[in-house]
């Protein structure tokens, strides 16, 4: 006889429970009130609003707009108030303690370094101030208890021309902080191969790098991003579900790229929340990754933007959990999953998996063999002998 745990976890297990989050940009994760601070100081005052709560809904409503070219234009704001040394540091402490408040024990976040010049400072100046920051985020965390380890990603603008000039920088660094590479900015019309010099050079000096496609986007952007730029990681990747079709019966099928995706057990880094604002999946319960999750790739459950969308790791699996029914199990398969497919040394991702997640959630699961003398009875939560 086994026991059969509660279906779904609380809101509270969910906070506690430790997650993996691969897909967060620094310049969207900002407090809304660092934001208005470091305008102030500064003296920015293109800022719509001068009230952090009001500024966090401006950010959530501006970027619910349907399309990925509308949504990036707020960044023009975030960006606008990281360009010192200070508030670089700041804002990347508090992204690494705000994660670690959420239950993340690891994180990789990312933001393109050119988008912070305006300063004076340099690139090598720009990166040294973040990872200084992660690290005294990681700090403070600890010393309220909780263990968080963050790396950096340093992204490309696709738009731009500096794609090599990053590359090299992120493999520079790669020995502090920096474990990998990435292209963002709108999708259509700079496709991945466009930077084919930055992730030959990478391939070449066997680093790491992830590629934001198949967003805004379709297979095209994703094709290009596996076969020839020979991305480890999809950013987003949702529209891999136009290679797969799914008769009246239920029968599925993949497309040759679907196949090769999920055979490759190729990492997606899904952000739901943001698909919705930016009109590239039309609600929760559609969103591909119920379908995705199902048919078994390498899916990973990611924030993207927590300002503009105003959600946490947390909130994502409650959303998810919601629609989809998912269980401290399911939590539990999506962490392993984005902990494999983490750009640190195989060793530290398996220690990872077996001394910190593994027994997370074994620990959350537990809770409930104390619970069950108590009010809450736990009558019919067995299985029949
Ligand atoms: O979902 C996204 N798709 C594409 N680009 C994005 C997304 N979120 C943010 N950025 C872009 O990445 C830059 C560096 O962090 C941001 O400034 C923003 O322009
Ligand atoms: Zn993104």
């Amino acid at each position: 006889m086994t026991i059969r745990y509660p279906a779904t976890p609380t809101a509270d297990q969910i906070r506690r429970a430790p997650k993996v989050l691969l897909h967060d940009h620094l310049d969207g994760g900002l407090r809304p009130g660092t934001v208005v601070d470091l305008a102030r100081a500064r003296g920015y005052e293109a800022l719509p609003e001068t009230d952090p709560e009001r500024l966090g809904r401006w950010f959530r409503e501006a970027a619910d707009s349907g399309s990925l070219e509308r949504y990036l234009e707020t960044f023009a704001h975030t960006c606008a108030v990281m360009q010192t040394r200070d508030a670089l540091f700041r804002v990347a402490a508090e992204c690494a303690e705000d994660l670690a408040d959420d239950g993340v024990v690891y994180a990789e976040v990312r933001y393109a370094p050119e988008q912070h010049l305006e300063g004076g400072l340099t690139l090598d100046e720009v990166v040294a101030a973040v990872n200084e920051g992660l690290r005294e985020g990681e700090r403070r965390a600890r010393a309220r208890g909780r263990r968080i380890r963050v790396g950096a990603l340093l992204t490309a603008m696709r738009h731009a021309a500096r794609s090599l000039e990053i590359a090299e920088l992120a493999n520079a660094h790669r020995d502090d902080g920096v474990v990998g590479f990435d292209i963002a900015g709108a999708e259509a019309g700079h496709p991945p191969t466009r930077h084919l010099d930055a992730f030959e050079y990478l391939k070449r000096e066997n680093n790491h790098f992830t590629i934001h496609a198949g967003e805004a986007f379709g297979l095209p952007s994703i094709w290009q991003a596996i076969q020839w730029c020979g991305a480890d990681r999809l950013g987003h990747g949702v529209r891999i579900i136009d290679d797969i079709r799914v008769a009246d019966d239920g029968t599925v099928t993949l497309g040759r790229l679907a196949a090769y995706v999920r055979d490759k057990r190729i990492p997606l880094e899904m952000c739901p929340s943001s698909n919705l604002q930016t009109g590239a999946a039309a609600s929760y319960a559609e969103h591909p990754i119920g379908l995705l999750r199902r048919l078994q790739f390498r899916v990973t459950v990611n924030t993207d933007n927590r300002l503009m969308s105003g959600t946490s790791m947390t909130r994502e699996f409650e959303l998810l959990t919601e629609a989809f029914g998912y269980t401290l199990d399911d939590m539990r398969w999506f962490t392993v999953n984005a902990m494999k497919s983490a750009f640190i040394p195989f060793d530290e991702r398996l220690a990872m998996i077996n001394d910190v997640i593994k027994p997370g959630y074994a620990e959350l699961k537990s809770e409930w063999l104390f619970r069950q003398n108590g009010s809450t009875s736990a009558s019919g939560q067995r299985e029949a002998p």
